[in-house]
Protein backbone atom coordinates (compact mmCIF):
# COMPACT_ATOMS: atom_id res chain seq x y z
CA UNK A 1 0.00 0.00 0.00
CA UNK A 2 2.29 2.62 -1.00
CA UNK A 3 1.30 6.09 0.08
CA UNK A 4 1.64 9.40 -1.45
CA UNK A 5 4.81 10.88 -0.12
CA UNK A 6 6.20 8.09 1.63
CA UNK A 7 8.81 8.50 -1.20
CA UNK A 8 11.15 11.57 0.03
CA UNK A 9 12.13 12.65 -3.11
CA UNK A 10 8.28 13.05 -4.70
CA UNK A 11 7.63 14.74 -1.49
CA UNK A 12 5.22 17.95 -1.18
CA UNK A 13 8.57 19.09 0.75
CA UNK A 14 11.41 17.24 -0.69
CA UNK A 15 14.51 18.51 1.85
CA UNK A 16 15.28 17.20 4.58
CA UNK A 17 12.65 17.42 7.70
CA UNK A 18 12.34 17.57 11.17
CA UNK A 19 9.77 16.06 13.29
CA UNK A 20 9.08 16.32 16.98
CA UNK A 21 5.69 14.68 17.95
CA UNK A 22 5.22 11.22 16.91
CA UNK A 23 3.85 8.77 18.89
CA UNK A 24 5.47 5.28 18.45
CA UNK A 25 2.41 3.10 19.04
CA UNK A 26 0.44 5.28 16.57
CA UNK A 27 3.01 4.86 13.80
CA UNK A 28 3.50 0.78 14.22
CA UNK A 29 2.83 -0.64 10.40
CA UNK A 30 -0.28 -2.80 10.29
CA UNK A 31 1.73 -5.80 8.55
CA UNK A 32 3.76 -5.69 11.22
CA UNK A 33 0.80 -6.55 13.90
CA UNK A 34 -0.86 -8.69 11.81
CA UNK A 35 2.56 -10.72 11.41
CA UNK A 36 3.27 -10.68 15.53
CA UNK A 37 -0.32 -11.43 16.01
CA UNK A 38 0.51 -14.49 14.22
CA UNK A 39 3.54 -15.57 15.64
CA UNK A 40 2.31 -14.94 18.87
CA UNK A 41 -1.41 -17.26 18.54
CA UNK A 42 -3.67 -13.80 19.15
CA UNK A 43 -6.23 -14.08 16.78
CA UNK A 44 -7.49 -10.47 15.59
CA UNK A 45 -11.30 -9.76 14.08
CA UNK A 46 -9.50 -9.33 10.67
CA UNK A 47 -6.29 -10.89 9.01
CA UNK A 48 -5.84 -8.95 5.42
CA UNK A 49 -4.25 -5.51 5.91
CA UNK A 50 -6.98 -4.07 4.50
CA UNK A 51 -9.62 -5.21 6.97
CA UNK A 52 -7.51 -4.45 10.09
CA UNK A 53 -6.68 -1.14 8.00
CA UNK A 54 -10.90 -0.58 8.98
CA UNK A 55 -10.53 -1.25 12.24
CA UNK A 56 -7.60 0.82 13.33
CA UNK A 57 -8.15 3.71 10.95
CA UNK A 58 -10.32 6.58 11.47
CA UNK A 59 -11.45 8.33 8.14
CA UNK A 60 -14.07 11.14 9.56
CA UNK A 61 -13.33 13.23 12.88
CA UNK A 62 -14.21 12.01 15.78
CA UNK A 63 -13.33 12.88 19.81
CA UNK A 64 -10.17 12.38 20.86
CA UNK A 65 -11.87 9.86 23.44
CA UNK A 66 -12.88 7.65 20.51
CA UNK A 67 -9.70 8.00 18.63
CA UNK A 68 -7.61 7.09 21.43
CA UNK A 69 -10.16 3.97 21.92
CA UNK A 70 -8.49 2.74 18.38
CA UNK A 71 -5.02 1.75 20.59
CA UNK A 72 -7.64 -0.93 21.90
CA UNK A 73 -7.30 -2.63 18.80
CA UNK A 74 -3.78 -3.53 18.43
CA UNK A 75 -1.37 -2.62 21.06
CA UNK A 76 -2.15 -5.82 23.40
CA UNK A 77 -0.56 -7.95 20.04
CA UNK A 78 2.69 -5.52 20.91
CA UNK A 79 2.88 -5.16 24.45
CA UNK A 80 5.01 -7.71 26.72
CA UNK A 81 6.56 -9.11 23.86
CA UNK A 82 10.48 -7.89 23.17
CA UNK A 83 11.17 -9.01 19.54
CA UNK A 84 7.77 -6.77 18.66
CA UNK A 85 8.58 -3.69 20.77
CA UNK A 86 12.64 -3.66 19.19
CA UNK A 87 11.17 -4.10 15.45
CA UNK A 88 8.60 -1.23 16.03
CA UNK A 89 11.02 1.20 16.84
CA UNK A 90 13.55 -0.22 13.91
CA UNK A 91 11.17 -0.19 11.55
CA UNK A 92 9.84 3.19 12.85
CA UNK A 93 13.17 4.67 11.75
CA UNK A 94 13.28 3.17 8.24
CA UNK A 95 9.50 5.07 7.57
CA UNK A 96 11.10 8.05 8.95
CA UNK A 97 14.41 8.07 6.53
CA UNK A 98 12.23 7.18 3.32
CA UNK A 99 10.20 10.41 4.59
CA UNK A 100 12.73 12.99 4.29
CA UNK A 101 13.26 13.09 8.67
CA UNK A 102 16.64 12.76 9.30
CA UNK A 103 16.04 13.93 12.74
CA UNK A 104 13.24 12.55 15.17
CA UNK A 105 11.86 12.75 18.04
CA UNK A 106 9.50 9.57 19.43
CA UNK A 107 7.27 9.20 22.01
CA UNK A 108 5.78 6.48 24.19
CA UNK A 109 4.98 5.03 27.27
CA UNK A 110 6.95 2.42 28.79
CA UNK A 111 3.93 1.44 31.37
CA UNK A 112 1.58 0.56 28.25
CA UNK A 113 4.42 -2.01 26.58
CA UNK A 114 4.78 -3.64 29.75
CA UNK A 115 3.50 -6.70 31.60
CA UNK A 116 5.53 -6.79 34.67
CA UNK A 117 6.22 -3.89 37.25
CA UNK A 118 3.24 -2.07 36.15
CA UNK A 119 -0.05 -1.63 38.30
CA UNK A 120 -2.62 -1.74 36.37
CA UNK A 121 -1.35 -4.29 33.74
CA UNK A 122 -2.33 -2.83 30.48
CA UNK A 123 -4.28 -4.68 27.77
CA UNK A 124 -5.74 -7.79 29.79
CA UNK A 125 -1.94 -8.99 29.52
CA UNK A 126 -0.94 -11.72 31.73
CA UNK A 127 1.91 -10.93 33.51
CA UNK A 128 5.28 -11.49 32.01
CA UNK A 129 8.98 -10.12 32.50
CA UNK A 130 8.67 -6.91 30.48
CA UNK A 131 8.95 -4.31 32.49
CA UNK A 132 8.52 -0.70 31.80
CA UNK A 133 12.72 -0.09 32.14
CA UNK A 134 13.42 -3.13 29.64
CA UNK A 135 10.55 -1.74 27.19
CA UNK A 136 12.83 1.43 27.51
CA UNK A 137 16.01 -0.84 26.83
CA UNK A 138 14.21 -2.39 23.57
CA UNK A 139 13.03 0.62 21.89
CA UNK A 140 16.27 2.11 22.25
CA UNK A 141 17.98 -0.91 20.72
CA UNK A 142 15.92 -0.43 17.95
CA UNK A 143 16.17 3.18 17.30
CA UNK A 144 19.79 2.69 17.63
CA UNK A 145 19.56 -0.39 15.24
CA UNK A 146 17.25 1.92 12.95
CA UNK A 147 19.62 4.86 13.07
CA UNK A 148 22.86 2.73 11.89
CA UNK A 149 21.02 1.00 9.00
CA UNK A 150 18.91 3.80 7.71
CA UNK A 151 21.59 6.99 8.53
CA UNK A 152 19.11 9.46 10.01
CA UNK A 153 19.05 10.66 14.15
CA UNK A 154 15.99 9.42 16.46
CA UNK A 155 15.66 10.37 20.17
CA UNK A 156 12.68 9.33 22.64
CA UNK A 157 10.22 11.22 24.53
CA UNK A 158 9.18 8.91 27.54
CA UNK A 159 5.03 9.86 28.11
CA UNK A 160 3.21 9.94 31.49
CA UNK A 161 -0.51 9.14 30.85
CA UNK A 162 -2.96 11.81 32.09
CA UNK A 163 -5.56 8.92 34.03
CA UNK A 164 -2.21 7.03 35.36
CA UNK A 165 -0.42 9.74 37.71
CA UNK A 166 1.09 6.80 39.83
CA UNK A 167 2.95 5.92 36.64
CA UNK A 168 4.30 9.44 36.32
CA UNK A 169 7.73 9.25 39.01
CA UNK A 170 8.59 5.90 37.09
CA UNK A 171 8.72 7.89 34.27
CA UNK A 172 11.02 10.48 35.24
CA UNK A 173 13.43 8.37 36.61
CA UNK A 174 13.03 6.61 33.61
CA UNK A 175 14.07 9.52 31.94
CA UNK A 176 17.14 10.54 34.33
CA UNK A 177 18.44 6.44 33.62
CA UNK A 178 18.22 6.78 29.89
CA UNK A 179 19.02 10.44 29.10
CA UNK A 180 22.44 9.14 27.74
CA UNK A 181 21.07 6.51 26.13
CA UNK A 182 18.82 8.31 23.77
CA UNK A 183 15.95 9.59 25.49
CA UNK A 184 15.88 13.85 25.64
CA UNK A 185 12.45 14.18 27.20
CA UNK A 186 9.45 13.92 29.34
CA UNK A 187 5.71 13.96 28.09
CA UNK A 188 2.06 14.32 29.66
CA UNK A 189 -0.02 12.29 26.92
CA UNK A 190 -3.88 11.34 27.21
CA UNK A 191 -6.95 12.16 27.46
CA UNK A 192 -7.11 15.93 28.17
CA UNK A 193 -10.84 15.94 27.89
CA UNK A 194 -11.63 13.89 30.87
CA UNK A 195 -9.40 15.39 33.71
CA UNK A 196 -7.87 19.27 32.99
CA UNK A 197 -5.77 20.07 35.84
CA UNK A 198 -2.70 17.53 35.80
CA UNK A 199 -2.73 15.16 39.24
CA UNK A 200 -0.26 15.76 42.24
CA UNK A 201 1.78 12.89 40.23
CA UNK A 202 2.52 14.50 37.18
CA UNK A 203 3.13 17.70 39.16
CA UNK A 204 5.90 15.81 41.38
CA UNK A 205 7.08 14.26 37.94
CA UNK A 206 7.66 17.70 36.37
CA UNK A 207 9.43 19.29 39.69
CA UNK A 208 11.81 16.36 39.52
CA UNK A 209 12.59 17.05 36.10
CA UNK A 210 13.29 20.55 36.27
CA UNK A 211 15.30 19.53 38.70
CA UNK A 212 16.89 16.87 37.17
CA UNK A 213 17.33 19.30 34.25
CA UNK A 214 14.95 17.13 31.68
CA UNK A 215 13.39 18.45 28.97
CA UNK A 216 9.66 18.76 29.39
CA UNK A 217 6.87 19.02 26.57
CA UNK A 218 3.28 18.40 27.88
CA UNK A 219 0.10 17.72 25.25
CA UNK A 220 -2.55 20.83 25.98
CA UNK A 221 -4.44 22.23 24.38
CA UNK A 222 -5.46 20.10 21.45
CA UNK A 223 -8.90 19.59 22.50
CA UNK A 224 -8.71 21.23 26.25
CA UNK A 225 -9.22 24.75 26.92
CA UNK A 226 -6.04 27.09 27.21
CA UNK A 227 -6.01 26.66 30.77
CA UNK A 228 -4.51 23.30 30.04
CA UNK A 229 -1.56 24.83 28.10
CA UNK A 230 -1.35 28.11 30.79
CA UNK A 231 -1.20 25.16 33.76
CA UNK A 232 1.31 23.35 31.36
CA UNK A 233 3.43 26.30 31.11
CA UNK A 234 3.14 28.00 35.10
CA UNK A 235 2.80 24.55 36.71
CA UNK A 236 4.72 22.07 34.70
CA UNK A 237 7.36 24.31 33.38
CA UNK A 238 7.23 22.79 29.88
CA UNK A 239 9.27 24.28 27.04
CA UNK A 240 7.44 22.49 24.13
CA UNK A 241 3.61 22.34 23.58
CA UNK A 242 2.37 19.67 22.48
CA UNK A 243 -0.79 20.66 19.87
CA UNK A 244 -1.67 23.80 21.74
CA UNK A 245 -4.71 24.92 19.08
CA UNK A 246 -6.61 26.28 21.80
CA UNK A 247 -4.19 28.78 23.17
CA UNK A 248 -5.38 31.37 20.28
CA UNK A 249 -8.63 31.41 22.85
CA UNK A 250 -7.09 33.37 25.32
CA UNK A 251 -5.30 35.83 24.21
CA UNK A 252 -2.91 37.16 26.89
CA UNK A 253 -1.74 33.58 27.19
CA UNK A 254 -0.94 33.57 23.22
CA UNK A 255 0.86 36.70 23.00
CA UNK A 256 2.86 35.93 26.14
CA UNK A 257 3.57 32.49 24.45
CA UNK A 258 4.64 34.28 21.49
CA UNK A 259 6.71 36.45 23.25
CA UNK A 260 8.64 33.49 25.17
CA UNK A 261 8.83 31.91 21.85
CA UNK A 262 7.18 28.79 22.56
CA UNK A 263 7.25 25.71 20.66
CA UNK A 264 3.83 24.35 19.54
CA UNK A 265 4.07 21.04 18.30
CA UNK A 266 1.44 21.16 15.90
CA UNK A 267 -0.06 17.98 14.16
CA UNK A 268 -2.72 19.33 11.37
CA UNK A 269 -4.11 15.86 9.58
CA UNK A 270 -4.46 14.49 13.23
CA UNK A 271 -6.37 17.65 14.16
CA UNK A 272 -9.09 16.99 12.00
CA UNK A 273 -9.46 13.41 13.01
CA UNK A 274 -9.32 13.78 16.80
CA UNK A 275 -12.14 16.52 16.08
CA UNK A 276 -9.17 18.93 17.96
CA UNK A 277 -10.37 21.64 15.17
CA UNK A 278 -12.51 22.55 12.95
CA UNK A 279 -12.34 20.00 10.04
CA UNK A 280 -11.85 22.78 7.72
CA UNK A 281 -8.13 23.65 6.61
CA UNK A 282 -8.87 26.85 5.70
CA UNK A 283 -9.80 27.82 8.86
CA UNK A 284 -7.46 26.20 10.81
CA UNK A 285 -5.40 28.32 14.13
CA UNK A 286 -2.07 26.75 12.19
CA UNK A 287 -2.90 30.09 9.84
CA UNK A 288 -2.52 32.40 13.06
CA UNK A 289 -0.26 30.53 14.43
CA UNK A 290 2.11 31.41 10.77
CA UNK A 291 0.82 34.92 10.46
CA UNK A 292 1.82 36.00 13.94
CA UNK A 293 5.37 34.50 13.43
CA UNK A 294 5.44 31.87 16.05
CA UNK A 295 7.55 29.06 16.59
CA UNK A 296 5.88 25.41 15.30
CA UNK A 297 6.89 22.41 13.78
CA UNK A 298 4.54 19.90 11.55
CA UNK A 299 4.19 16.55 12.56
CA UNK A 300 2.21 13.02 11.97
CA UNK A 301 1.38 12.29 15.88
CA UNK A 302 -0.26 8.80 15.28
CA UNK A 303 0.31 7.64 11.52
CA UNK A 304 -1.10 4.27 11.56
CA UNK A 305 -4.30 5.63 13.19
CA UNK A 306 -5.24 8.43 10.59
CA UNK A 307 -3.13 6.29 7.70
CA UNK A 308 -0.96 9.07 7.08
CA UNK A 309 1.92 10.05 5.69
CA UNK A 310 4.52 13.19 6.88
CA UNK A 311 3.72 14.51 3.58
CA UNK A 312 0.00 14.32 4.05
CA UNK A 313 0.57 17.13 6.74
CA UNK A 314 2.44 19.01 4.08
CA UNK A 315 0.17 18.49 1.76
CA UNK A 316 -2.62 19.59 3.54
CA UNK A 317 -0.61 23.11 5.04
CA UNK A 318 0.16 23.97 1.27
CA UNK A 319 -2.80 23.38 -0.67
CA UNK A 320 -5.49 24.69 2.05
CA UNK A 321 -3.00 27.16 3.86
CA UNK A 322 -1.15 28.70 1.29
CA UNK A 323 2.33 27.25 2.90
CA UNK A 324 5.21 27.73 0.57
CA UNK A 325 8.77 26.18 0.46
CA UNK A 326 10.14 29.22 1.99
CA UNK A 327 7.69 28.88 5.34
CA UNK A 328 8.21 24.97 5.38
CA UNK A 329 12.01 25.55 5.81
CA UNK A 330 11.50 28.07 8.33
CA UNK A 331 9.01 25.86 10.30
CA UNK A 332 11.89 22.77 9.92
CA UNK A 333 14.79 25.57 11.20
CA UNK A 334 12.40 26.51 14.05
CA UNK A 335 11.95 22.34 15.01
CA UNK A 336 16.07 21.84 15.18
CA UNK A 337 16.10 24.57 17.37
CA UNK A 338 13.39 23.52 19.44
CA UNK A 339 14.25 19.88 19.65
CA UNK A 340 15.71 18.59 22.86
CA UNK A 341 19.19 17.87 21.28
CA UNK A 342 22.20 18.92 23.27
CA UNK A 343 23.97 22.04 22.08
CA UNK A 344 26.50 20.53 20.00
CA UNK A 345 23.92 17.93 18.22
CA UNK A 346 21.24 20.87 17.90
CA UNK A 347 24.40 22.79 16.00
CA UNK A 348 25.22 20.16 13.57
CA UNK A 349 21.73 19.44 12.96
CA UNK A 350 21.19 22.97 11.82
CA UNK A 351 23.96 22.94 9.68
CA UNK A 352 22.48 19.29 7.77
CA UNK A 353 19.30 21.54 7.15
CA UNK A 354 20.83 24.85 6.28
CA UNK A 355 22.80 22.77 3.55
CA UNK A 356 19.86 20.86 2.15
CA UNK A 357 17.99 24.61 1.94
CA UNK A 358 20.86 25.91 0.38
CA UNK A 359 21.26 28.71 2.87
CA UNK A 360 23.84 31.27 2.06
CA UNK A 361 22.47 33.39 5.15
CA UNK A 362 22.05 30.79 8.30
CA UNK A 363 19.82 33.37 10.65
CA UNK A 364 17.49 35.08 8.11
CA UNK A 365 14.43 32.60 7.70
CA UNK A 366 14.09 31.37 11.56
CA UNK A 367 12.64 33.20 14.50
CA UNK A 368 14.41 32.81 17.93
O1 LIG B 1 -3.04 13.17 20.08
C1 LIG B 1 -2.92 12.60 21.18
N1 LIG B 1 -3.32 13.24 22.32
C2 LIG B 1 -3.22 12.67 23.54
N2 LIG B 1 -2.74 11.44 23.73
C3 LIG B 1 -2.34 10.76 22.64
C4 LIG B 1 -2.40 11.29 21.36
N3 LIG B 1 -1.91 10.38 20.49
C5 LIG B 1 -1.56 9.30 21.22
N4 LIG B 1 -1.82 9.52 22.51
C6 LIG B 1 -1.65 8.60 23.64
C7 LIG B 1 -2.00 7.17 23.28
C8 LIG B 1 -0.72 6.44 23.32
O2 LIG B 1 -0.86 5.11 23.76
C9 LIG B 1 0.09 7.26 24.31
C10 LIG B 1 1.58 7.08 24.30
O3 LIG B 1 2.12 7.17 23.04
O4 LIG B 1 -0.27 8.59 24.00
Amino acid sequence: MAKRGTDKQHATFAKDKVELHVHLDGAIRLKTILEVAKRRGIALPADTEEAFCQLCTLKEPTTLTDFLSKFNQFMHVIAGDKKAIKRIAYEFVETKAKEGVVYVEVRYSPHLLANCNVEPISWNQREGDVTPDKVVQLVNQGLSEGEKAFGIKARSILCCMRHMPNWSMDIVELCKKYRNDGVVAIDLAGDESLNCEAFPGHRKAYEEAVRSCIHRTVHAGEVGPPSVVREAVEVLKAERIGHGYHTVEDLDLYKQLLEQNMHFEMCPVSSKLTGACNPDFTKHPIIRFREDGANFSLNTDDPLIFNSTLDMDYQVTKQYMGFTEKEFMRLNINAAKSSFLPHKEKKDLLNRLYESYGMVDKSSLATG
